[in-house]
């Protein structure tokens, strides 16, 4: 027997912004929530004692990246992801499909799965729902995602439509495959490109199979942002209220705020991290690209609003010094900023529903972040 997972706690007032509680085997986690992203088992350059200090909830980690290596039959032995990696918080693992269609070179999807190459060597893989969900049971997520073809952007109405029906028989046969109900929590993933009536069919087709919790996939591929929006305006409202939205692969400041005020309770992206790599900080002033010689001699924190342990202990100067002579610790001092700036903005965003002054305080956040209004 399936047992709700999710509770919803608050409503804003003047949007359909809302807070709420998802239980997991590994812990509780507060709604709306950004998951740090830790495609090889690991959010790179920080230990998992340095992500609970920023008051990370759950991580995501990818099967497609762990099946290839280094297999999740020795993560398994290893007695699962959550030993192997240290993380005795919540995990949710992506279930491939979008990283197979985004780095394998060569790849052909058939009913029964995909075929493609491996990025790393070129062998030949195939994987199908079944794989899929067999590879996440092994690695032992709390939450697992049903194998799901992430529609390109632009598609046509035609290609989408016998892409979503596809992705709908996946997810049936992801459903049947799964056995670990108790302890791992399968998600369905609502597709449909920026088609109001195929994203309509594919959520009534996934939401009569009745998955604890439903992603919407195949956005953050290129669309504009606003045809983004748009889908979540009308997807949002068919959606049950009792169960946790997941917009995947999404995590800029603005299409978070843009997310939350629509009703979604769940996010993730490598954005953060991966912008902190290249020295771009997301600071409470908007962006700061650290190496920019404005900076050089500046002795004030990354961001004087921010607590973090890199704005209280470290100057721009010495950020930028760090990243000019390819010193490692600069690599970790921005992320660990830029996640705390997310995470605490999602707290900011929780606490602000919580108190029934959503939209004003997303307008304040917007306005200070990009200088013009939401
Ligand atoms: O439809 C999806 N099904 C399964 N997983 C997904 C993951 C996704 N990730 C994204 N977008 C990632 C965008 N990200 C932005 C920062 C730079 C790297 C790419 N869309 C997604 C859709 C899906
Ligand atoms: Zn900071």
């Amino acid at each position: 027997m399936k047992k709700n997972i999710f509770q919803q706690t608050a409503v804003s007032s003047e949007s359909k912004g809302r807070t709420g509680l998802l239980t997991t085997t590994h812990g509780q986690i507060e709604t709306p929530i950004f998951m740090p992203v830790g495609t090889q088992a690991t959010v790179k350059t920080m230990t998992p004692e340095e992500l609970k200090t920023i008051h990370t909830q759950i991580l995501l980690s990818n099967t497609y990246h762990l099946y290839m290596r280094p297999g999740h039959d020795l993560v398994a032995r290893a007695g699962g992801l959550h030993s192997f990696m240290n993380w005795p918080g919540p995990i949710l693992t992506d279930s491939g499909g979008f990283q197979v269609f985004s780095l394998g070179p060569l790849r052909k999807i058939t009913e029964e799965g995909v075929a493609f190459q491996s990025h790393i060597d070129g062998s030949r893989h195939f994987i199908s729902p079944e794989k899929s969900v067999e590879i996440q049971n092994s690695l032992g997520a709390d939450i697992i995602m049903a194998f799901d073809e992430c529609i390109p952007y632009p598609a046509d109405h035609e290609y989408v439509l016998h892409s979503v029906d596809r992705t709908t028989r996946w997810a049936k046969r992801c459903f049947d495959a799964h056995n670990r109900w108790d302890d791992q929590h399968l998600f369905g993933i609502i597709q449909g490109g920026i088609f109001h009536d195929l994203r309509q069919r594919s959520a009534e087709a996934l939401l009569a199979m009745d998955f604890p919790g439903y992603g919407i996939g195949g956005l953050s591929v290129g669309e504009p942002k606003e045809s983004m929006y748009d889908v979540l305006d009308h997807l949002i409202p068919q959606m049950p209220q009792d169960k946790p939205r997941y917009l995947m692969g999404v995590g800029s400041p603005d299409c978070l705020i843009h997310g939350v005020l629509r009703g979604v309770d769940m996010f993730d992206c490598v954005l953060p991290t991966r912008i902190a790599r290249n020295g771009t900080a997301m600071t409470s002033m908007g962006q700061v690209v650290i190496k920019n010689a404005v900076h050089t001699e500046a002795f004030e924190p990354l961001d004087p609003n921010c607590d973090c342990y890199t704005c209280q202990n470290y100057s721009r100067a010495y950020l930028r010094h760090l990243f000019k002579a390819n010193e490692i610790l600069g690599l970790r001092l921005l992320t660990w900023h830029n996640l705390h700036f997310l995470l605490h903005l999602m707290k900011t965003l929780r606490q602000a529903i919580t108190e029934d002054h959503l939209v004003e305080t997303c307008r304040a956040f917007y306005l200070q972040y990009y200088g013009k209004p939401l």
